[in-house]
Protein backbone atom coordinates (compact mmCIF):
# COMPACT_ATOMS: atom_id res chain seq x y z
CA UNK A 1 0.00 0.00 0.00
CA UNK A 2 1.15 3.54 -1.08
CA UNK A 3 2.18 6.02 1.67
CA UNK A 4 -0.95 8.25 2.46
CA UNK A 5 1.15 11.48 2.24
CA UNK A 6 3.74 12.43 0.73
CA UNK A 7 6.37 15.79 0.28
CA UNK A 8 5.78 16.49 -3.22
CA UNK A 9 7.73 19.72 -3.48
CA UNK A 10 9.71 20.98 -0.62
CA UNK A 11 10.75 24.21 0.69
CA UNK A 12 9.36 27.49 -0.97
CA UNK A 13 10.15 30.89 -0.42
CA UNK A 14 6.38 33.12 0.03
CA UNK A 15 6.29 36.67 0.23
CA UNK A 16 3.77 37.39 2.80
CA UNK A 17 3.24 40.93 2.59
CA UNK A 18 1.15 42.78 5.00
CA UNK A 19 0.74 46.72 3.85
CA UNK A 20 -0.48 48.78 6.44
CA UNK A 21 -0.95 52.24 5.25
CA UNK A 22 -4.59 52.90 3.36
CA UNK A 23 -4.17 52.78 -0.02
CA UNK A 24 -5.95 56.08 -0.25
CA UNK A 25 -3.16 57.58 1.82
CA UNK A 26 -3.15 58.42 5.64
CA UNK A 27 -3.07 54.84 7.71
CA UNK A 28 -3.44 54.55 10.84
CA UNK A 29 -0.84 56.03 13.43
CA UNK A 30 1.76 53.75 14.56
CA UNK A 31 0.92 50.93 11.72
CA UNK A 32 3.79 50.13 9.56
CA UNK A 33 4.49 47.98 6.25
CA UNK A 34 5.64 44.24 7.32
CA UNK A 35 7.27 42.44 4.63
CA UNK A 36 7.94 38.78 6.01
CA UNK A 37 9.32 35.68 4.03
CA UNK A 38 7.15 32.58 5.18
CA UNK A 39 7.90 29.09 4.64
CA UNK A 40 5.72 26.65 2.56
CA UNK A 41 5.47 23.29 1.20
CA UNK A 42 3.56 21.38 -1.43
CA UNK A 43 1.68 18.15 0.47
CA UNK A 44 0.46 15.46 -1.81
CA UNK A 45 -1.98 13.39 0.09
CA UNK A 46 -4.48 10.95 -2.07
CA UNK A 47 -3.98 12.62 -4.99
CA UNK A 48 -5.17 16.48 -3.90
CA UNK A 49 -2.44 19.10 -3.09
CA UNK A 50 -2.23 21.11 -0.20
CA UNK A 51 -0.60 24.19 0.13
CA UNK A 52 0.98 24.58 3.67
CA UNK A 53 2.39 27.19 5.58
CA UNK A 54 4.52 27.70 8.35
CA UNK A 55 1.39 28.66 11.19
CA UNK A 56 3.66 29.38 13.74
CA UNK A 57 4.87 32.30 11.04
CA UNK A 58 1.37 33.38 10.55
CA UNK A 59 0.92 33.56 14.64
CA UNK A 60 3.98 35.91 14.84
CA UNK A 61 2.40 38.33 12.18
CA UNK A 62 -1.05 38.20 14.09
CA UNK A 63 1.01 39.15 17.41
CA UNK A 64 2.61 41.79 15.68
CA UNK A 65 -1.06 42.90 14.52
CA UNK A 66 -2.65 42.62 17.96
CA UNK A 67 0.63 44.86 19.60
CA UNK A 68 -0.84 47.47 17.04
CA UNK A 69 2.77 47.34 15.32
CA UNK A 70 1.41 46.61 12.06
CA UNK A 71 -1.81 46.20 10.69
CA UNK A 72 -3.22 43.14 8.31
CA UNK A 73 -4.88 44.35 5.61
CA UNK A 74 -5.20 41.17 2.57
CA UNK A 75 -2.44 38.52 2.67
CA UNK A 76 -0.93 37.50 -0.15
CA UNK A 77 0.97 33.96 0.40
CA UNK A 78 3.12 33.63 -3.17
CA UNK A 79 4.19 30.05 -3.06
CA UNK A 80 5.66 29.19 -6.47
CA UNK A 81 2.58 27.64 -9.09
CA UNK A 82 0.89 24.34 -8.22
CA UNK A 83 3.04 21.26 -8.91
CA UNK A 84 0.48 20.24 -11.62
CA UNK A 85 1.03 24.15 -13.47
CA UNK A 86 4.54 23.71 -13.41
CA UNK A 87 4.50 20.26 -14.62
CA UNK A 88 2.11 21.44 -17.66
CA UNK A 89 4.13 24.29 -18.42
CA UNK A 90 7.28 21.94 -18.81
CA UNK A 91 5.42 19.62 -21.47
CA UNK A 92 3.71 22.89 -22.86
CA UNK A 93 6.96 24.74 -23.50
CA UNK A 94 8.53 21.31 -24.46
CA UNK A 95 5.22 20.27 -27.42
CA UNK A 96 3.48 23.41 -28.09
CA UNK A 97 2.48 21.74 -31.16
CA UNK A 98 0.26 19.43 -28.42
CA UNK A 99 -1.94 21.56 -26.88
CA UNK A 100 -4.48 23.93 -27.25
CA UNK A 101 -5.21 26.47 -24.65
CA UNK A 102 -8.71 27.92 -23.46
CA UNK A 103 -9.73 30.13 -20.89
CA UNK A 104 -12.77 31.92 -19.38
CA UNK A 105 -12.47 35.88 -18.59
CA UNK A 106 -14.07 36.69 -15.62
CA UNK A 107 -12.94 35.60 -12.55
CA UNK A 108 -10.41 33.33 -14.71
CA UNK A 109 -7.91 35.89 -16.65
CA UNK A 110 -9.41 38.52 -14.52
CA UNK A 111 -10.54 39.05 -10.80
CA UNK A 112 -14.26 39.64 -10.57
CA UNK A 113 -15.43 43.60 -9.43
CA UNK A 114 -18.72 44.41 -7.91
CA UNK A 115 -20.03 44.99 -11.50
CA UNK A 116 -19.09 43.83 -14.96
CA UNK A 117 -17.81 47.52 -15.78
CA UNK A 118 -15.77 47.78 -13.00
CA UNK A 119 -13.16 44.60 -14.19
CA UNK A 120 -9.32 45.64 -14.20
CA UNK A 121 -7.34 44.37 -16.76
CA UNK A 122 -3.53 44.21 -16.56
CA UNK A 123 -1.92 46.22 -18.55
CA UNK A 124 0.14 43.23 -20.06
CA UNK A 125 -2.61 40.65 -20.29
CA UNK A 126 -3.52 40.90 -24.07
CA UNK A 127 0.60 41.03 -24.82
CA UNK A 128 0.98 37.70 -22.96
CA UNK A 129 -1.83 36.20 -24.53
CA UNK A 130 -0.68 37.20 -27.55
CA UNK A 131 2.78 35.69 -26.99
CA UNK A 132 1.09 32.12 -25.65
CA UNK A 133 -0.61 32.38 -29.01
CA UNK A 134 1.82 32.44 -31.31
CA UNK A 135 3.96 29.96 -29.15
CA UNK A 136 0.89 27.47 -29.70
CA UNK A 137 0.97 27.78 -33.10
CA UNK A 138 -2.53 29.90 -32.26
CA UNK A 139 -4.07 27.35 -30.39
CA UNK A 140 -5.22 29.68 -27.88
CA UNK A 141 -8.94 30.37 -27.75
CA UNK A 142 -11.18 32.59 -25.33
CA UNK A 143 -14.16 31.16 -23.89
CA UNK A 144 -16.37 33.63 -22.02
CA UNK A 145 -20.40 34.53 -21.61
CA UNK A 146 -19.70 38.21 -22.03
CA UNK A 147 -20.12 39.47 -25.34
CA UNK A 148 -17.57 39.47 -28.06
CA UNK A 149 -17.66 42.86 -28.63
CA UNK A 150 -16.49 43.62 -24.82
CA UNK A 151 -13.27 40.81 -25.32
CA UNK A 152 -12.23 42.60 -27.58
CA UNK A 153 -12.31 45.96 -25.74
CA UNK A 154 -10.66 44.56 -22.66
CA UNK A 155 -7.88 41.90 -24.56
CA UNK A 156 -8.34 42.11 -28.20
CA UNK A 157 -5.04 43.82 -29.65
CA UNK A 158 -3.38 40.32 -28.56
CA UNK A 159 -5.83 39.13 -32.47
CA UNK A 160 -6.89 36.56 -30.51
CA UNK A 161 -9.87 33.75 -31.40
CA UNK A 162 -13.02 34.30 -29.51
CA UNK A 163 -16.07 32.61 -28.49
CA UNK A 164 -18.94 35.10 -26.85
CA UNK A 165 -22.35 34.55 -25.15
CA UNK A 166 -21.58 30.89 -23.97
CA UNK A 167 -20.82 29.88 -27.40
CA UNK A 168 -23.32 31.98 -29.31
CA UNK A 169 -20.72 34.63 -31.29
CA UNK A 170 -17.47 33.70 -32.22
CA UNK A 171 -15.10 36.25 -34.47
CA UNK A 172 -14.22 33.38 -36.93
CA UNK A 173 -16.28 31.21 -39.32
CA UNK A 174 -18.22 28.24 -38.21
CA UNK A 175 -17.31 25.21 -39.44
CA UNK A 176 -20.44 22.77 -40.45
CA UNK A 177 -22.13 22.02 -37.73
CA UNK A 178 -21.96 25.16 -35.74
CA UNK A 179 -23.34 26.66 -32.76
CA UNK A 180 -27.27 28.15 -33.03
CA UNK A 181 -26.88 31.49 -34.73
CA UNK A 182 -27.68 34.29 -32.84
CA UNK A 183 -31.40 34.88 -31.15
CA UNK A 184 -32.82 38.11 -29.94
CA UNK A 185 -34.19 37.25 -26.42
CA UNK A 186 -38.21 37.05 -26.86
CA UNK A 187 -39.97 39.92 -25.58
CA UNK A 188 -42.25 38.75 -23.16
CA UNK A 189 -39.21 37.65 -21.78
CA UNK A 190 -37.54 40.43 -21.57
CA UNK A 191 -40.91 42.35 -19.84
CA UNK A 192 -41.16 39.91 -17.33
CA UNK A 193 -37.08 39.74 -16.18
CA UNK A 194 -37.35 43.42 -15.87
CA UNK A 195 -40.62 43.56 -13.75
CA UNK A 196 -38.48 41.19 -11.39
CA UNK A 197 -35.30 43.26 -11.26
CA UNK A 198 -37.41 46.71 -10.64
CA UNK A 199 -39.03 45.10 -7.75
CA UNK A 200 -35.60 44.55 -6.07
CA UNK A 201 -33.07 47.37 -5.81
CA UNK A 202 -29.98 45.13 -5.88
CA UNK A 203 -30.65 43.07 -8.74
CA UNK A 204 -29.21 44.37 -12.08
CA UNK A 205 -30.47 43.13 -15.43
CA UNK A 206 -27.57 42.84 -17.95
CA UNK A 207 -29.54 42.70 -21.53
CA UNK A 208 -27.15 41.05 -23.79
CA UNK A 209 -29.54 39.93 -27.03
CA UNK A 210 -29.79 36.72 -26.83
CA UNK A 211 -28.65 36.45 -23.44
CA UNK A 212 -30.42 38.47 -20.39
CA UNK A 213 -28.20 37.96 -17.01
CA UNK A 214 -29.22 39.15 -13.88
CA UNK A 215 -26.98 40.59 -11.21
CA UNK A 216 -27.61 39.65 -7.42
CA UNK A 217 -24.19 40.34 -6.09
CA UNK A 218 -25.62 43.60 -4.46
CA UNK A 219 -28.31 41.49 -2.39
CA UNK A 220 -26.67 38.04 -2.19
CA UNK A 221 -29.39 36.52 0.06
CA UNK A 222 -32.04 37.04 -2.65
CA UNK A 223 -30.07 34.38 -5.24
CA UNK A 224 -32.52 31.60 -4.34
CA UNK A 225 -35.66 33.73 -4.69
CA UNK A 226 -34.17 35.16 -8.01
CA UNK A 227 -34.10 32.00 -9.33
CA UNK A 228 -37.22 30.37 -8.44
CA UNK A 229 -38.88 33.50 -10.18
CA UNK A 230 -36.48 32.89 -13.30
CA UNK A 231 -37.44 29.20 -13.29
CA UNK A 232 -41.20 30.23 -13.26
CA UNK A 233 -41.45 32.80 -16.12
CA UNK A 234 -39.42 30.00 -18.69
CA UNK A 235 -42.00 27.46 -17.39
CA UNK A 236 -45.18 29.64 -18.09
CA UNK A 237 -43.57 31.04 -21.20
CA UNK A 238 -42.84 27.62 -22.47
CA UNK A 239 -39.62 28.96 -24.23
CA UNK A 240 -36.86 27.66 -25.37
CA UNK A 241 -34.05 28.60 -22.59
CA UNK A 242 -32.30 27.33 -19.21
CA UNK A 243 -31.25 29.08 -16.55
CA UNK A 244 -27.00 29.06 -15.77
CA UNK A 245 -25.75 30.07 -12.72
CA UNK A 246 -22.85 31.81 -12.47
CA UNK A 247 -20.53 34.13 -9.50
CA UNK A 248 -23.21 36.20 -7.90
CA UNK A 249 -25.96 35.77 -11.22
CA UNK A 250 -27.86 33.65 -13.04
CA UNK A 251 -28.15 33.77 -17.18
CA UNK A 252 -30.78 32.64 -19.22
CA UNK A 253 -29.43 31.18 -22.27
CA UNK A 254 -31.48 29.61 -25.62
CA UNK A 255 -31.15 26.23 -25.39
CA UNK A 256 -28.52 24.06 -27.37
CA UNK A 257 -25.61 26.25 -26.63
CA UNK A 258 -22.75 26.42 -24.32
CA UNK A 259 -19.34 27.00 -23.28
CA UNK A 260 -19.39 23.42 -23.87
CA UNK A 261 -20.59 23.49 -27.51
CA UNK A 262 -18.44 26.37 -28.06
CA UNK A 263 -15.21 24.35 -27.37
CA UNK A 264 -16.39 22.00 -29.34
CA UNK A 265 -16.47 23.91 -32.35
CA UNK A 266 -12.89 25.47 -31.47
CA UNK A 267 -11.48 21.55 -31.62
CA UNK A 268 -13.42 21.32 -34.98
CA UNK A 269 -11.03 23.85 -36.66
CA UNK A 270 -7.17 23.69 -37.41
CA UNK A 271 -5.10 24.59 -35.48
CA UNK A 272 -7.12 23.03 -32.42
CA UNK A 273 -8.38 20.19 -34.04
CA UNK A 274 -5.77 16.75 -32.76
CA UNK A 275 -4.91 18.42 -29.85
CA UNK A 276 -5.00 18.01 -26.00
CA UNK A 277 -7.82 20.69 -25.33
CA UNK A 278 -6.91 22.48 -21.52
CA UNK A 279 -9.80 25.06 -20.01
CA UNK A 280 -9.23 27.46 -17.74
CA UNK A 281 -12.00 28.12 -15.56
CA UNK A 282 -13.70 29.29 -12.77
CA UNK A 283 -17.50 28.95 -13.09
CA UNK A 284 -20.27 26.47 -13.05
CA UNK A 285 -20.71 27.09 -17.12
CA UNK A 286 -16.71 26.28 -17.44
CA UNK A 287 -18.00 22.91 -16.34
CA UNK A 288 -19.39 22.35 -19.73
CA UNK A 289 -16.48 22.92 -21.63
CA UNK A 290 -14.45 20.87 -19.23
CA UNK A 291 -16.28 17.76 -19.92
CA UNK A 292 -15.91 18.43 -23.71
CA UNK A 293 -12.39 19.00 -23.29
CA UNK A 294 -12.14 16.20 -21.57
CA UNK A 295 -14.22 13.83 -23.80
CA UNK A 296 -11.70 15.20 -26.07
CA UNK A 297 -8.59 13.84 -24.49
CA UNK A 298 -8.03 17.19 -22.31
CA UNK A 299 -8.77 18.31 -19.06
CA UNK A 300 -9.85 21.69 -17.14
CA UNK A 301 -8.27 23.50 -14.74
CA UNK A 302 -10.02 25.28 -11.98
CA UNK A 303 -9.60 28.73 -10.40
CA UNK A 304 -10.72 28.96 -7.41
CA UNK A 305 -13.55 31.19 -5.70
CA UNK A 306 -17.42 31.43 -5.19
CA UNK A 307 -17.73 28.56 -7.05
CA UNK A 308 -14.85 25.84 -6.92
CA UNK A 309 -13.96 25.97 -3.37
CA UNK A 310 -12.30 22.63 -2.36
CA UNK A 311 -8.69 24.10 -1.39
CA UNK A 312 -7.38 21.79 -4.23
CA UNK A 313 -7.55 24.02 -6.87
CA UNK A 314 -4.18 24.83 -9.63
CA UNK A 315 -5.27 28.54 -9.17
CA UNK A 316 -6.24 30.26 -6.12
CA UNK A 317 -7.10 33.19 -8.20
CA UNK A 318 -7.15 35.25 -11.31
CA UNK A 319 -3.53 36.48 -10.74
CA UNK A 320 -2.29 32.83 -10.66
CA UNK A 321 -3.60 32.44 -14.44
CA UNK A 322 -1.89 35.29 -15.93
CA UNK A 323 1.45 34.03 -13.82
CA UNK A 324 1.09 30.44 -15.36
CA UNK A 325 0.20 32.95 -18.94
CA UNK A 326 3.28 35.10 -18.08
CA UNK A 327 5.93 31.62 -17.54
CA UNK A 328 4.02 29.94 -20.68
CA UNK A 329 4.78 33.48 -22.44
CA UNK A 330 8.34 33.56 -21.41
CA UNK A 331 8.85 30.39 -23.26
CA UNK A 332 8.37 31.73 -26.45
CA UNK A 333 10.90 34.09 -26.77
O1 LIG B 1 -17.67 33.48 -18.92
P1 LIG B 1 -17.07 34.60 -18.15
O2 LIG B 1 -16.01 35.31 -18.90
O3 LIG B 1 -16.61 34.16 -16.80
O4 LIG B 1 -18.26 35.63 -17.93
C1 LIG B 1 -19.34 35.25 -17.08
C2 LIG B 1 -20.13 36.49 -16.72
O5 LIG B 1 -19.21 37.42 -16.21
C3 LIG B 1 -19.68 38.72 -15.86
O6 LIG B 1 -20.25 38.65 -14.58
C4 LIG B 1 -19.34 38.22 -13.57
O7 LIG B 1 -18.26 39.14 -13.49
C5 LIG B 1 -18.62 40.47 -13.03
C6 LIG B 1 -17.36 41.30 -13.06
O8 LIG B 1 -16.36 40.72 -12.28
C7 LIG B 1 -19.23 40.37 -11.64
O9 LIG B 1 -19.62 41.66 -11.19
C8 LIG B 1 -20.43 39.42 -11.66
O10 LIG B 1 -20.91 39.23 -10.32
C9 LIG B 1 -20.02 38.07 -12.23
O11 LIG B 1 -21.15 37.21 -12.35
C10 LIG B 1 -20.58 39.31 -16.90
O12 LIG B 1 -21.25 40.43 -16.40
C11 LIG B 1 -21.55 38.32 -17.50
O13 LIG B 1 -22.17 38.89 -18.64
C12 LIG B 1 -20.80 37.07 -17.93
O14 LIG B 1 -21.69 36.13 -18.51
Amino acid sequence: MSAPCSYRSHQRTVDHRVPTADHRGGGRRGNRAADTALSGYWVEARGRYLRVVFAVQVWIERGREAAGRCRVRRMLVRSGPHPVLAELTAQIAARPDRYALFSDFDGTLVEIAERPEEVMVPVDLAANLGRVRQMLGGALGIITGRPLRQVEEYIGAAGLEASGLHGIEFNFPLTAGGSPATREAPHDLIAEVVKIVAAEPGFRLENKGAILTVHFRQVPAAGGRLRAALEEIIDRLKLDHHLKDGRAVIEIIPNGTSKGTALAEFMRRTPYAGRVPVMMGDDKADEDAFAVAQEAGGFGLKVAGEHFRSGDEPFRHAGEVRDFIAALAAHSR
